[in-house]
């Protein structure tokens, strides 16, 4: 048995690293660090005894916070993408190759409802993945809003993007007006395509939903909605739960 206190939970994504303590992880925010070398040098003066990692960037983050963890003596535990686990089945072929924060995320998802059920993602990508009766059914994998923007800025000679994002969906006026709009409405998109793809087949169903920008989907969302802070984190928590402290 060990205390939730001693468990480190690590959500290394695709712009940057979070982590929360196991028995904070439903309280609490995790920290926030923009690198890997300034995660490990705060690493350093923290006390804790086993830590779990959920990565989709490069294997060397995987690779150095191992080391430290060697060096410090803390069990290292990475958790990787599985064909089926926590009544969950994947649909992918290989599923090695499906980013682990999509399936941590209906790792957290299936725990919050008992319902056919998309979790949302929305962060640096947006993610959709469908859970019906335990079987995962594929997903959709969409840039974010500031992709969106930056892609269509790059390859344009004469579109404009500025970063305050709009607090609510409305025709824009001026370029850049029209760019923030425009990538809000699209994801909105997301979400609304979710709904029909779960409304085609039954009227029952959850959307649950998380991801820094996940407040952007506030001007839809419905009743069915649930939010969850850090699904990725609340992931990786259901996965120490069951291995250390149950
Ligand atoms: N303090 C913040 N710093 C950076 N982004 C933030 C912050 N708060 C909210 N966001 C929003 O969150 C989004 C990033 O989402 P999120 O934190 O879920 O993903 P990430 O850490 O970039 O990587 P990943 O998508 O792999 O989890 C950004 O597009 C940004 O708009
Ligand atoms: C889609 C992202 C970038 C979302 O963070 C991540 O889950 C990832 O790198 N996935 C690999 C490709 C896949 O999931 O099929
Ligand atoms: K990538």
């Amino acid at each position: 048995m060990v205390s939730e206190q001693q468990v480190l939970l690590v959500d290394a994504g695709n712009s940057r690293i979070k982590s929360v303590l196991l028995n904070n992880a439903n309280v609490a925010e995790p920290d926030v660090h923009l690198s890997l070398d300034s995660f490990l040098g705060w690493l350093k003066n923290k006390n804790f005894s086993h830590l779990y990692l959920s990565n989709v960037g490069k294997n060397d983050i995987s690779e150095r916070i191992a080391s430290f963890c060697v060096e410090q003596n803390v069990a290292f535990i990475e958790i990787f993408t599985e064909k089926e686990n926590f009544g969950i089945k994947n649909r992918y072929e290989n599923v090695s190759r499906m980013g682990v924060d999509r399936w941590l995320a209906m790792v957290a998802a299936q725990e919050m409802t008992e319902k056919p059920f998309c979790v949302i993602d929305v962060g640096t990508a947006i993610t959709c993945d469908f859970v019906v009766d335990g079987q995962h059914l594929g997903g959709w994998i969409t840039p974010g809003y500031h992709l969106m923007q930056d892609a269509l800025v790059k390859n344009t000679a004469r579109v404009f993007a500025k970063e305050a994002k709009p607090s609510q969906l409305a025709p824009g006026t001026y370029t850049e007006e029209c760019v923030s709009q425009g990538c809000l409405a699209a994801v909105n998109g997301v979400y609304l395509s979710a709904v029909a793809q779960l409304a085609s087949e039954r009227s029952d169903f959850a959307i649950i939903i998380g991801g820094g920008d996940k407040n952007m989907l506030a001007i839809i969302e419905s009743t069915d909605t649930i939010r969850s802070a850090n699904l990725v984190v609340q992931g990786l928590a259901r996965y120490a739960r069951s291995q250390l402290v149950a």
